[in-house]
């Protein structure tokens, strides 16, 4: 993909290198007639089937209220459904012990709406979080880490906390964190949402040059500019029924 404004050379390590295991062919996702009610309401998504391929791009928009944040979640494996199956990487999801979720979800970037920064860890601490976790030594990712965040415009803002970081600066902070350890599966609910349209772009590219080395993607948005700029596949909900075009 010829993205001349993506330094791909300038990109991390960890999300220039390759994990994913090209002979797999079962879709990353796939869903089969799945249905999800909260408590005793009205079903909010409605016979759902369809599958998320390996190293696929796509957009998931819809009008306010249409169930995109509830399909993220629980693609995110943070809601079973009501009825119908998922397998998540090869797994049936309604099978998985709860202890094995933490481990399935590290597979999974996700930029949430309200970011979900923690507010006592500074911006760098919030961005190499997830390397923390899986217990790497800080020496290898730091520069990393350092470089990601100049590329999303927060080289000045490494070492503050949450609070003082604007709307859009919390928006780019989430976007590096969900995607420094080079997810298989990269979820972003409307990401670009609180930026301008040129730093859109930018985010944009972000997102497309780790679909090219191999995540899939998937975004959630209702920004029809930032849609018209990439020929992807657009899976389109309405009234809890999805329409995908590709
Ligand atoms: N925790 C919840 N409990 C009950 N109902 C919920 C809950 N979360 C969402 N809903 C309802 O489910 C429906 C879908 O909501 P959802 O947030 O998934 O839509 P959306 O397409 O993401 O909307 P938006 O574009 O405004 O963010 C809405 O009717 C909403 O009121």
């Amino acid at each position: 993909m010829g993205l001349d404004f993506v330094p791909s050379a300038s990109l991390p390590e960890k999300v220039r290198g390759t994990r994913i295991d090209e002979n797999r062919i079962a879709p990353l996702i796939h869903f089969e007639n799945v249905g999800l009610r909260y408590g005793m309401g009205p079903e909010v998504l409605r016979d759902l089937t369809f599958d998320i391929p390996r190293r696929s791009f796509q957009f998931l928009t819809g009008p306010s209220g249409a169930g995109k944040s509830t399909l993220l979640r629980l693609l995110f494996l943070s809601l079973q459904p009501t009825r119908g199956l998922i397998r998540t990487f090869d797994r049936n999801i309604a099978t998985i012990p709860r202890e094995e979720l933490p481990m399935l979800r590290r597979r999974i970037g996700i930029v949430f709406q309200d970011f979900r920064l923690l507010e006592h860890l500074t911006t760098y601490e919030n961005v190499a979080l997830p390397l923390r976790v899986r217990g790497k030594d800080e020496l290898s990712y730091r520069a990393d880490v350092i470089d990601l965040l100049k590329w999303v415009g927060l080289g000045e803002r490494i070492n503050v906390l949450p609070p003082v970081l604007s709307g859009g600066e919390k928006q780019r902070a989430a976007i590096a964190r969900a995607l420094i350890d080079r997810p298989e599966l990269l979820l972003a609910d409307e990401p670009t949402g609180n930026v301008d349209p040129p730093m859109a772009r930018r985010l944009l590219s972000l997102f497309l040059e780790l679909n090219r080395l191999g995540t899939a993607v998937v975004i959630a948005t209702h920004d029809l500019s930032l849609m018209d700029q990439v020929d992807a596949r657009r899976m389109i909900l309405s009234q809890g029924r999805l329409d995908i075009y590709e």
